[in-house]
């Protein structure tokens, strides 16, 4: 059962809080920390404006996705959270995995514009909005004053780990029992002051302009999720346009000389060629099954991702044309987890994983992002993949990282792959020091 939003709608928004004058995103996201309520801040790829959300469910509501039912807000998934995309299925069968975060204050960040700030009214919005007049002051000159270092936390078994995992893998595919999956690690460094989640969300947004940056902080679990992924989901704009993309095979964006390699230059191997080729046709499988054939597929092509160069492939559908409003909803049911960080075929791939990783992977690999947020010419939505991420625990940093393998992979190399992986965040958050 969903939730019950009746309270959420946009008329229950005040402008009260204009009292307390224009707060900044430290202000709200510091003050929402200090009162125990959920936060997220995010960025479009390619796009200034910043957004943030604060929710005042202390403990967030797990809901199935449903685009068409679910008010302004934004979903952050694990990849623990397989349905089989039927509407038929109960939610015995199918518990709703997804945390879902309540707009009930709502702000947008023009780059060099006055923030637009909404929020509900009540108790609990007074509270807060007469916490923040009273910390402001206190909370926007809170910075760092003093650099905190980083050591990763000594892994000493953990290449040997992996390597022998992939080796496992690649015995398997080689003797048929499935053609492709995406094996994990994590890597744990360690800061001396918990680090500042706002700056380090600024820096991401800096370094990398073509990702979906986010920042997701869940007081129940303790913990605040970083990333800047280069992977789209599932996005519907305010036009309708249906779009996902197939990402994978992975080499540096730079030549050894440290200069940065032209996309359309790049060469690929055959088992990347293969590997990419895996996720567009897991993809084009799902338009199967719902009897879509009216996608347009662009691609694969050379995609820089920060450090990182990727092969990408993306599928447009225009829903009002093929009169297919529910697609989003009924496509990212069918789509997560994709061939870009399970497996083909999934089940398959999902229970290899499950059986040789050791560690949970909890919301890395899952999907997250705003749903239904108005802007003025319409509602949209875009959930990307939850990779370059990494789970923040006061001063202990946790980064996750997969390589897709196949039959042809060679272990060292995925592993390298992997700390390269790493690098998209542990890069950024060195700077700080
Ligand atoms: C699973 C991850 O990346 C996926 C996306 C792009 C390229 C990938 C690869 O080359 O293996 C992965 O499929 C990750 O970054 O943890």
């Amino acid at each position: 059962m969903q939730p019950d939003y009746s309270n959420t709608t946009s008329s229950a928004y005040s402008t009260e809080h204009h009292r307390f004058g224009q707060p900044s995103a430290v202000d709200l996201w510091e003050v929402a920390s200090l009162l125990g309520f959920p936060a997220v801040l995010w960025r479009l790829p390619n796009q200034k404006e910043k957004h943030l959300i604060v929710s005042f469910d202390e403990i967030l509501p797990h809901v199935s996705v449903d685009l068409d039912e679910l008010p302004a807000g934004f979903i952050i998934s694990p990849f623990d959270n397989i349905t089989d995309g039927s509407s038929d299925s109960t939610e015995v069968d199918r518990p709703a995995r997804t945390l879902f975060l309540r707009a009930d204050i709502q702000a947008v960040f023009p780059q060099d514009n006055q923030a637009h700030v909404k929020s509900t009214s009540g108790e609990t919005a007074e509270r807060f909005w007469s916490f923040l007049s009273t910390d402001a002051n206190n909370s926007s000159k809170k910075k760092s004053t003093h650099p905190s270092t980083l050591t990763a936390l000594p892994d000493p078994d953990a290449q040997s780990r992996y390597v022998r995992n992939v080796a496992k893998a690649v015995e398997a595919m080689q003797r048929g029992a499935f053609r492709k999956v995406v094996l994990s690690r994590t890597k744990r460094v360690q800061f001396t002051d918990a680090p500042n989640a706002v700056e380090l969300f600024d820096k991401l947004c800096q370094t990398y302009p073509t990702a979906f940056v986010s920042a997701v902080s869940i007081p129940e679990k303790g913990q605040i999720w970083m990333s800047a992924t280069p992977e789209r989901l599932v996005s519907i704009d305010t036009d309708g346009i249906f779009q996902t993309t197939s990402l994978a095979g992975t080499q540096s964006a730079l030549n050894p000389d440290g200069t940065p390699k032209r996309p359309a230059e790049a060469m690929w191997s055959q088992k990347e060629i293969e590997e990419q080729a895996l996720v567009s046709r897991y993809i084009i499988e799902c338009f199967k099954k719902i009897r879509l054939r009216e996608y347009i597929e662009e691609g694969p092509k050379s995609i820089i991702a920060g450090n990182l160069m990727h092969l990408g492939t993306s599928f447009t559908v225009d829903t009002q044309a093929v009169r297919y409003p529910q697609l989003g909803t009924v496509m990212l049911r069918l789509l997560h987890p994709t061939s870009a960080v399970c497996g083909t075929p999934r089940d398959v791939a999902f229970t290899f994983i499950s059986q040789h990783e050791t560690h949970d992977r909890e919301l890395y690999s899952g999907f997250l992002g705003p749903v239904n947020m108005n802007t003025t010419e319409g509602s949209a939505t875009d959930i990307f993949v939850h990779i370059r991420c990494m789970k923040l625990e006061g001063k202990l940093a946790t980064l996750y990282a997969g390589a897709g393998l196949t039959e042809d992979s060679v272990p060292e190399r995925e592993w390298q792959e992997t700390e390269m992986k790493c690098q998209t965040l542990l890069q950024v958050m060195m700077n700080d020091e």
